[in-house]
């Protein structure tokens, strides 16, 4: 009797959850707001199969399938809609109401205080006016000499590596090499302390904690069931937070010691303070300074690495292209001092070059989601009610054969000026943004623009880089993209520039 009864139940129980199930099911697919757009419908049915595609580091890829099967608005799941219409980018990003997901924009568990990222409409406003002097066209005159500094060590440590190996060239894994000089430069103009990777020639802990994006993107999938999401917060052992602590311990205690300097180094921290000292009412918290100061880091480095090392990446695959690049850097000054912020911006080869690298390799390559705010929105001429998910995978936008001509093709041409033979005519070059545009639009574009021209600049004065020899370069397509990259070396073989070329 009692066995009955608990079978009668159990059944009972599993019955009303299927029902439940089927329920959602029906509504996602045929009463819900965005039924009426294209996508696989069990996208459009399970929030799974997004979420499974993100673990494994397969997303952008599988999003820029589908709209090269669905077109251009595909439904990626059951609240989410892709765009790669052009218009889209005004649309969305422009507005300032459009906040990230509350699943995207978590603190890290024991950070109190928001940073640009996680920030609401006001506190968002309130850091962008604290910290965006320090990204003026003025502060970065300023920087320069800090910028060159490692760009110097990082000339003469690849020098000294080829000379001490003159008789077989020697390879060197560019995206290290890289990564060493990004995260140096923005740790000592954001906190006046460089990680100095580049004298170590290794990572600081720091970094190495902070490039498991893999882990941001289980949080991300965990917060889309909240109950799930407590649970495991719940049963999550200290252990596993002593990375997060370390990150958190070294962020504050340099924030720390940079506050009790007396300096006028125009770092980023020498900004924040004169602002908070003109500005009170609008100052900016102890907290909040670590908070923005580890996301401006974060964002500072490893996008400029993807930038570069994908350039470089199709550059040694296209030897015509980089021989024109060579050409144009090598005949251009007369000597390395020369090569400056101000003297590469008339380089109009190198600029597409960096402009097609970052189209290929995108250095935030998915879709970037924003909440369409109160009252809904018009985006790309479709009505979308609030509350709904919306946003631009760079990576799909920008190979898409609707938006460029050949898309899959290293063309850095495409982006010189076009007559009207010109077999690029029809590219839609609004549809590329690679730094996104509008209130959170990036903050460190003019700096971006600085370290990828001169670093570029400098390593090709200096250096021939091309595949090693019986290797095959970086197929740049099989690396996972956990929200960035997740890069494998890319090894190149490095020789002294030949005279005369
Ligand atoms: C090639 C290099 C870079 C690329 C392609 C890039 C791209 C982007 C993109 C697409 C966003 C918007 C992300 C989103 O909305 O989800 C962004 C935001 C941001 N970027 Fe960059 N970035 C680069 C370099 C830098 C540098 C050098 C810095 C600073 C040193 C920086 C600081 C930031 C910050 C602070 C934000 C957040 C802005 C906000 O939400 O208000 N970025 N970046």
């Amino acid at each position: 009797m009692f066995t009955l009864t608990v079978g009668i139940s159990v059944a009972a129980v599993a019955t009303a959850f299927l029902s439940y199930i089927i329920s959602i099911v029906i509504y996602n697919l045929y009463f819900h707001p965005l039924s009426r757009f294209p996508g696989p419908p069990l996208w459009a049915a399970f929030q799974f199969p997004f979420l499974q595609k993100m673990l494994q580091g397969r997303l952008p890829y599988r999003v820029k399938e589908l709209h090269d099967k669905y077109g251009s608005i595909v439904r990626i799941s059951p609240g989410e809609l892709s765009f790669i219409e052009p218009a889209a980018w005004r649309d969305i990003y422009m507005n300032k109401e459009f906040l990230r997901p509350p699943q995207w924009g978590n603190r890290p568990p024991g950070v109190e205080a928001y940073n640009l990222i996680s920030a609401g409409v006001a506190d968002h406003a309130r850091f962008r006016k604290a910290i965006g002097a320090a990204f003026s066209d003025k502060a970065i005159r300023l920087q320069e000499p800090i910028i060159n500094q490692y760009v110097d060590l990082l000339i003469e440590k690849l020098r000294q590596t080829v000379e001490e190996n003159r008789d077989e060239r020697p390879t060197v894994d560019v995206v290290r090499w890289l990564n060493f000089t990004t995260f140096d430069v923005i740790s000592d103009l954001g906190w006046g302390e460089s990680f100095n990777c580049l004298e170590k020639q290794g990572y600081h802990p720091w970094i190495t904690v902070i490039l498991q994006f893999q882990a941001l993107l289980v949080a991300a999938a965990l917060n889309y069931y909240p109950l799930l999401a407590t649970f495991v917060s719940y049963i999550t052992p200290k252990s596993a937070l002593v990375g997060l602590q370390l990150v958190l311990s070294t962020s504050e205690k340099n924030v720390k010691i940079r506050l009790q300097r007396k300096t006028n180094r125009p770092d980023m921290m020498s900004y924040i303070l004169s602002h908070n000292k003109t500005s009170p009412e609008n100052s900016m918290s102890e907290a909040e300074m670590i908070a923005n100061s580890m996301a401006i880091i974060v964002a500072g480095s490893e996008t400029l690495t993807a930038a570069l090392a994908g350039t470089i990446n199709n550059l040694i695959t296209h030897p015509k292209e980089m021989q024109i690049l060579v050409r144009e850097i090598r005949s251009a000054f007369e000597s390395e001092e020369k090569i400056t912020a101000q003297s590469t911006k008339p380089l109009a080869y190198l600029t597409a070059a960096l402009q097609e690298g970052m189209r290929l390799c995108p250095p935030l390559p998915d879709n970037m989601h924003r909440n369409v705010p109160k009252g809904g929105v018009v985006i790309a001429g479709h009505h979308l009610p609030e509350g709904i998910t919306v946003g631009i995978p760079c990576y799909a936008m920008f190979r898409s054969e609707a938006n460029f001509t050949s898309p899959e093709e290293f063309i850095p041409e495409r982006w010189l000026p076009r007559d009207e033979l010109s077999p690029y005519l029809k590219d839609r070059q609004e549809a590329y943004h690679p730094f996104s545009m509008g209130p959170h639009g990036c903050l460190g574009q003019q700096l971006a623009w600085v370290e990828l021209r001169v670093i570029l600049a400098r390593l090709l004065w200096n250096f021939d880089i091309e595949v090693p020899e019986g290797t095959k370069p970086l197929d740049w397509t099989s690396q996972n993209i956990f929200w960035a990259w997740d890069k494998k070396p890319a090894n190149v073989a490095l020789s002294l520039a030949r005279k005369g070329e």
